[in-house]
């Protein structure tokens, strides 16, 4: 089964969105593997978005990014990673589908409520840099069926 690493980034936890966003991704059929409450310090959201470093607002997402508390989830599912990124709609919410995650709660193209790897590899790195392999479960924390 597929895995991808979704983050609830700092914009929407301190709106409250976080229950409405975790409800999301348990109706989609997604079982949560890994989950966790923390704030990055900037350094540690640097090396997440390590392949962003040359772009412009480089500065601007690791600030943002370690702005506040966010939760990092490791998400299981038949074509995870796609399904995950169609959920959460395009990455500016100007653009994003009716019905998408970003559509709803998004503000900016940079303060866009959630995260998506965009590979299967990527999903299990970007899970390994925020949850040790302990930390990640097998079974035993579905609520619903994979
Ligand atoms: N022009 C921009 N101005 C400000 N922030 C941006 C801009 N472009 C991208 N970002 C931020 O960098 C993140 C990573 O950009 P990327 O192009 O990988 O988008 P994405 O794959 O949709 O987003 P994510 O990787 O967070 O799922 C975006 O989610 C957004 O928060």
């Amino acid at each position: 089964m597929e895995r991808t690493l979704a983050i609830i980034k700092p914009d929407a936890v301190k709106a409250g969105h976080a229950g409405k966003i975790l409800d999301r991704i348990l109706s989609e059929g997604f079982a949560v593997r890994a989950m966790k409450l923390v704030t990055l310090t900037q350094a540690q959201a640097e090396g997440f978005y390590a392949v962003h470093a040359e772009r412009p607002f480089f500065g601007e997402l690791t600030e943002f990014m370690s702005s506040g508390p966010c939760v990092p989830l490791v998400l299981e599912r038949e074509d995870a990673v796609a399904k995950w990124r169609e959920v959460i709609g395009a990455t500016n919410p100007a653009e994003a589908a009716e019905g998408t995650i970003r559509k709803q709660f998004a503000t900016s193209m940079g303060e866009n409520a959630v995260h998506g790897s965009d590979s299967a590899e990527n999903g299990v790195k970007e899970g390994r840099y925020f949850f040790s392999e302990s930390e990640i479960v097998q079974n035993g924390a579905d609520v619903i069926d994979a």
